[in-house]
C-alpha cells in the first residue's frame, strides 16, 4: 500500500520542518511584537510593565531562553498535529482497502485485503511511536511553561512592589490624579486595590500571557503561535485534497480553503463585536472584587472597634452594597458570555458536518479516497480551530487586557506620586535646619507658612497647636511624604533621622521583629532586643521575642508606644520626630520614657507633637501653630 508520507525518513523532514517553521515564527514574533508593542495602545502598556524583563541584563538571556523553548515546543506541537493527520489518513485508505478487497473477486480483492491488513499494522506501529513522542512532548512543555511562568510572575511581583516602594509611591499615589480611572473606585481617592494588583493581576498577566501566546500542552491550537503555524500547514495539506466547485456557473478552485477562512473570518468578526464589552467588565469585575474583599479586611482589622460599636447593621450593609455590585457585574458577564459562547458554539458545531457537505459530492464521484474525505475533513477542523482561537479566546484576551490596564494604572500612579512635590532635603551632620517651609493642605488652605528654625545636638522642640492646625501634616511634610509642601529641610542622612507616627505600627510576625523595626532582628540581635525591653518598662515581654501573634491586637495602645521609645533607644537617631508618642501613657510613664531618652540619648535632637503641657519640661522650645498658617517659636517657659 502506498503512504501519505515516507514514514521512515519523517524523523528528519519534522525535525527540519521544526527548524525552519521555529526560526520564522521568531522572526514573526519579534517584528509584529515590535510593531504591537510600539503602535497599539495595550501593546505600549504591556511592553511598560513586563518590557524590562525581557530586556534586563539579568533577566533577558532566561526569559529569552523560555521563549525560544516554549515557541520549539508549540511548533513540535503543531507537527505532530499534522503526523497524525496523515497517520488517520493511511489508516482509513487500509481500511477502506480492506473493505474495497472483501467486495472484490478473486486475486486481486485477496491482494487489496494483504495490502490493507499491512497497512492497518503499519499505522498501530506508526501511532504507538508518535503517541509516545506526543505525550513526552506534552509534559515537557508543560514543565517548561509552568517554569517561565513561575519566573516571569516572580520577577515582576518583585518589580511592581519595588516600584510601588520607590519614592513612598505607597502611600503617595493617593495624591495623584489619576483621571477617570480613579473615579468611583470607592476607596481612596489615587489608585485603587494596589494590592489585588500586585497579587492578582501579575499572576493573570504572565499566566494568560504564555497560554495565549504558546501552546499549553495538550491541543496545538490553543495559543497565538501554533494556531497561526497550524494555519498555514493545514491550510496547505487542505489545498491539495480540496477541488474546484462551482457556484452559479463560475469554476473556483481550491474551495474548501477559501470557504474555511471566509467562514470563520466572518465569524471571527461578530464574536469580536459580541465580544468587545467583557474588556471593561472584566475590568470592573477585579475592581468590584477587590473593594469588596478591603471591605472585608476592614473588618477584620477594626473587628474590636466594630464590636465595641455594635456597628455590625452598619458593616452588614456596606458589605453587602459592595457585594451587591460585585453580583451586578458579574450578571452583565453571565449575559455577555451567554451570547458570546452562544454565537461561538453554534458556529464550531456547524463546522463539525461543513467539510463533509463540501468534499462528499467528490467522494461520490469517486474523486477521493474515504482518506482523504476525513484528512480533509480533519484539516478543515485544525484550520477551523486555528482560526477560531482568535474569536474564542477573546474573552480570554480581554481578562488579559484588563489586568495590563490595571497594572500599568499602577505604574503610572508610581510615577507619577514621585513626580509630586516634596521638600528640598539637604543632608546635614547633626543638625536640623528649616527654612522658609509652608504647608498647605490638599484644598489649598495655609497650615503654616515661612517656618524658619534651626536646632542642635541635644535640643529639643514640643510642637504645639489646636486639633487640626497641621501638627501632624509638618511631620508628613519633613519626613517627605506630603507633597503640598514648600522651602528647604537639612537634616542628618537616611535613618540617621527617626520619625515615629502617632499609632506606632506593629509589622506582623514575631515579637523581636515588632520591637526591632525597622530594623532587621538579626542585626540588632536578642540581647539587646531584651535589655531595652527592660529599659521602657515592659519587662513581662521579654521571654515572648519568639512569639508569632498579631501584636497590634495583643499589645495595648500604651504598651505599643513603649516598643517605639525602645525602637529609638536600638536606633540611637541623630534626630527624632514624635508624633504624640505618649498619650496612651500616664503622666508619670511619659515622664520616666523621656527621662530616658534624654539621658540614653543627651546629643539627639528631640521633637515632639504634644498636647500635654507634661511633656514641655523635657523639651527647650516650643512652636505653637496659631491657625491660618502662622506661628510662634518661644523657648520652654517664655
Ligand atoms: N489627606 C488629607 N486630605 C485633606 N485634608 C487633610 C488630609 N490630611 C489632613 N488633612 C487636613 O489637614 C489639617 C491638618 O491635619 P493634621 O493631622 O496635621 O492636624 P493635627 O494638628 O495633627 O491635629 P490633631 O492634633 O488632631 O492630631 C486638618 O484640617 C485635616 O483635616
Amino acid at each position: 500500500m502506498e503512504y501519505s508520507i515516507d514514514w521512515a525518513t519523517e524523523v528528519w523532514t519534522s525535525l527540519r520542518w521544526i527548524a525552519i517553521a521555529s526560526a520564522i515564527s521568531l522572526l514573526g514574533l519579534l517584528v509584529v511584537g515590535f510593531f504591537i508593542a510600539r503602535m497599539t495602545r495595550w501593546g505600549r502598556q504591556f511592553w511598560r510593565v513586563n518590557g524590562e524583563f525581557f530586556i534586563g541584563k539579568d533577566t533577558r538571556v532566561v526569559a529569552w531562553a523560555f521563549v525560544i523553548a516554549l515557541l520549539v515546543f508549540s511548533i513540535f506541537g503543531v507537527r505532530m498535529s499534522i503526523l497524525f493527520s496523515y497517520w488517520g489518513n493511511d489508516l482509513f485508505t487500509a481500511l477502506q482497502n480492506v473493505g474495497s478487497g472483501l467486495t472484490g473477486e478473486g486475486a486481486a480483492g485477496r491482494q487489496l485485503i494483504d495490502a490493507g491488513k499491512s497497512g492497518f499494522w503499519h499505522s498501530m506501529w506508526v501511532f504507538g511511536i508518535i503517541a509516545t513522542i506526543h505525550v513526552v512532548r506534552t509534559l515537557v512543555e508543560l514543565y517548561i511553561g509552568a517554569a517561565f511562568e513561575i519566573r516571569w510572575r516572580r520577577w515582576l511581583t518583585s518589580y511592581a512592589t519595588a516600584d510601588w516602594m520607590r519614592g513612598n509611591a505607597f502611600y503617595r499615589n493617593r495624591f495623584v490624579d489619576l483621571g477617570d480611572d480613579s473615579k468611583d473606585s470607592g476607596i481612596q481617592p489615587g489608585i485603587d486595590n494596589p494590592d489585588q494588583r500586585i497579587e492578582s493581576d501579575i499572576t493573570n498577566v504572565a499566566q494568560s500571557s504564555r497560554l495565549l501566546l504558546f501552546s499549553s500542552g495538550g491541543s496545538s491550537t490553543n495559543g497565538v503561535i501554533p494556531a497561526l503555524v497550524t494555519i498555514v500547514s493545514f491550510s496547505q495539506i487542505l489545498w491539495n485534497l480540496s477541488g474546484p466547485m462551482t457556484i452559479w456557473g463560475v469554476e473556483i478552485p481550491r474551495m474548501m480553503v477559501w470557504l474555511v477562512f471566509m467562514y470563520v473570518l466572518i465569524a471571527t468578526v461578530i464574536a469580536f463585536w459580541i465580544g468587545h464589552p467583557l474588556i471593561r467588565l472584566n475590568f470592573w469585575r477585579e475592581r468590584l472584587t477587590a473593594n469588596f474583599r478591603y471591605a472585608l479586611v476592614r473588618v477584620r482589622d477594626g473587628a474590636e472597634n466594630v464590636a465595641f460599636y455594635r456597628g455590625e447593621r452598619v458593616e452588614h450593609d456596606g458589605l453587602m452594597t459592595r457585594f451587591s455590585a460585585v453580583i451586578a457585574n458579574y450578571w452583565q458577564i453571565v449575559f455577555r458570555n451567554l451570547k458570546f459562547v452562544g454565537w461561538n458554539f453554534s458556529i464550531t458545531q456547524l463546522s463539525v458536518v461543513f467539510p463533509y457537505l463540501v468534499q462528499a459530492p467528490r467522494f461520490f464521484e469517486g474523486r477521493i479516497s474515504l482518506g482523504d474525505m476525513t484528512q480533509t475533513a480533519d484539516a478543515f477542523g485544525n484550520v477551523h480551530d486555528a482560526l477560531s482561537f482568535f474569536r474564542n479566546s477573546y474573552d480570554d484576551f480581554a481578562d488579559l487586557r484588563a489586568s495590563i490596564i490595571r497594572l500599568d494604572g499602577l505604574e503610572d500612579a508610581d510615577q507619577k506620586s514621585r513626580t509630586l512635590p516634596v521638600i528640598a532635603t539637604t543632608d546635614r551632620d547633626r543638625a536640623v535646619r528649616l527654612t522658609d517651609v509652608d504647608i498647605n493642605t490638599p484644598n489649598g488652605a495655609e497650615l503654616i507658612r515661612d517656618l524658619s528654625l534651626s536646632l542642635d545636638p541635644g535640643d529639643a522642640l514640643v510642637v504645639k497647636g489646636r486639633s487640626g492646625s497641621g501638627k501632624t501634616t509638618l511631620l508628613r511634610g519633613l519626613a517627605g511624604l506630603w507633597p503640598f509642601v514648600d522651602g528647604e529641610f537639612a537634616r542628618p542622612a537616611g535613618d540617621r533621622t527617626l520619625f515615629l507616627s502617632q499609632i506606632p505600627y506593629i509589622p506582623l510576625g514575631d515579637l523581636r521583629t515588632a520591637v526591632a523595626y525597622p530594623a532587621l532582628p538579626d542585626d540588632v540581635g536578642d540581647d539587646a532586643i531584651r535589655a531595652v525591653l527592660e529599659r521602657v518598662f515592659l519587662p513581662h515581654l521579654v521571654d515572648r521575642l519568639a512569639e508569632e501573634e498579631d501584636w497590634s491586637k495583643v499589645l495595648s495602645p500604651g504598651e505599643q508606644q513603649r516598643v517605639a521609645f525602645a525602637r529609638v533607644l536600638l536606633t540611637r537617631p541623630d534626630v527624632v520626630f514624635m508624633d504624640e508618642a505618649t498619650s496612651a501613657v500616664d503622666e508619670g510613664l511619659e515622664y520616666s520614657l523621656y527621662t530616658l531618652i534624654r539621658a540614653e540619648l543627651p546629643d539627639t535632637i528631640l521633637v515632639s507633637v504634644s498636647h500635654r503641657s507634661t511633656t514641655d519640661q523635657h523639651h527647650t522650645e516650643v512652636l505653637e501653630l496659631t491657625g491660618g498658617g502662622s506661628w510662634d517659636l518661644r523657648p520652654v517657659g517664655g
